[in-house]
């Protein structure tokens, strides 16, 4: 074949949903100045994660991600097979994120917000609205896997000493965090012509005003969370992360969450999820370069 006549080959569905989640992260990660987070600047909170390990980290998950969607296809409907498919993915991905991270947990709420909404995409792929895809996500994370092992994780033990929601109901809730705070604040910071990057910044604040954020419990308490949430309303309140008194309030709660060891993971992966839900649900994502 001559080279002029190479054409680039289309992509699946499933490697299109697996490329905008692994673009989500991606996203993410380098979305800066995150209080607190890994991004372009630094590590945040983090002593053991930099940013090159979260891109590696994002880009090890494609194959999970592509399995999940293809498992939602396989499946076609919302229910226990897929379930529990979609749980035996998500562990196989946990394992090729912690080999590639030589065992840091760079990824492991991502990977459960993530898939069940890359699951619920494919499901029914001419209905991406993220109303319905937050819903569908929603009744598989309400379906008891009879396979998942039940670790005293970080968040099942804040959830015992504070009686917290942690990932697991935000996702059973159908995402309240991106669909009531994440995605309007979005889409507001947009419309009020801030810049993609301050609108992104002002959504994960908008997430941290009312999360609980386990990862934040866990490693700093009440005192912590409360920090988070008063600070990301405080910017908010200044006029975001696009005003001057706005960054001013941001880089005070970067400061005082370092100081309190409170990085805000949680929030972080509930950016991604919007993110995600973002592109899919405007439209302009899912099928282009899809077949
Ligand atoms: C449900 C999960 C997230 C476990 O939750 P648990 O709270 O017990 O664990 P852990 O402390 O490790 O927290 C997981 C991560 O969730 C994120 N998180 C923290 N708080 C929140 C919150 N309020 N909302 C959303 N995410 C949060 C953080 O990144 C945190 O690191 C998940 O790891 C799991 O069950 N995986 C099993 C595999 C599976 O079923 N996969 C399905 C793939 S679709
Ligand atoms: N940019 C980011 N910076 C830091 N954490 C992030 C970022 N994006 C997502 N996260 C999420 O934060 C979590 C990591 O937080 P944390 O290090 O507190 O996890 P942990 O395993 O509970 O605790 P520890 O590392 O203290 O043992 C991951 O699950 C990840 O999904």
């Amino acid at each position: 074949m001559h080279a002029f006549n190479l054409q680039p080959k289309p992509l699946t569905l499933t490697e299109r949903l697996a490329d905008l989640a692994v673009d989500a992260l991606i996203d993410e990660a380098d979305l800066s100045p995150k209080p607190a987070l890994v991004d372009r600047r630094g590590n945040g909170a983090h002593i053991d994660l930099h940013l090159n390990l979260m891109h590696a980290s994002a880009l090890s998950l494609w194959p999970a991600f592509k399995a999940m969607a293809e498992a939602a296809i396989e499946f076609g409907e919302v229910g226990l097979p897929l379930r529990e498919a979609l749980g035996r993915i998500g562990r196989d991905g946990e394992q090729t994120m912690l080999a590639t991270t030589n065992g840091v947990n760079t990824h492991r709420g991502a990977i459960w917000a993530l898939g069940l909404l890359v699951a619920a995409a494919a499901l029914e792929c001419t209905n991406t609205k993220a109303s319905a895809v937050t819903l569908r996500a929603a009744r598989l994370a309400l379906l008891d896997d009879r396979y998942a092992p039940r670790p005293l994780s970080h968040g099942a033990q804040v959830a015992q000493r504070y009686g917290a929601r942690g990932a697991r109901e935000e996702a059973q809730l159908g995402f309240p965090a991106v669909i009531q705070r994440a995605l309007p604040q979005l889409k507001l910071s947009r419309a009020a012509g801030h810049g993609e990057q301050n609108a992104r910044l002002d959504a994960l604040l908008a997430i941290m005003t009312h999360l609980s954020d386990t990862c934040v419990l866990y490693r700093a308490g009440e005192q912590g969370l409360q920090t988070m949430q008063l600070g990301a309303q405080a910017v908010l309140d200044a006029g975001g992360s696009a005003s001057l008194t706005g960054r001013r309030r941001l880089h005070e709660l970067d400061q005082q969450l370092i100081a309190l060891n409170a990085s805000p993971g949680g929030a972080a992966d509930l950016l991604a999820a919007c993110l995600f839900i973002d592109r899919i649900d405007s439209g302009d994502g899912i099928f282009q370069g899809a077949f």
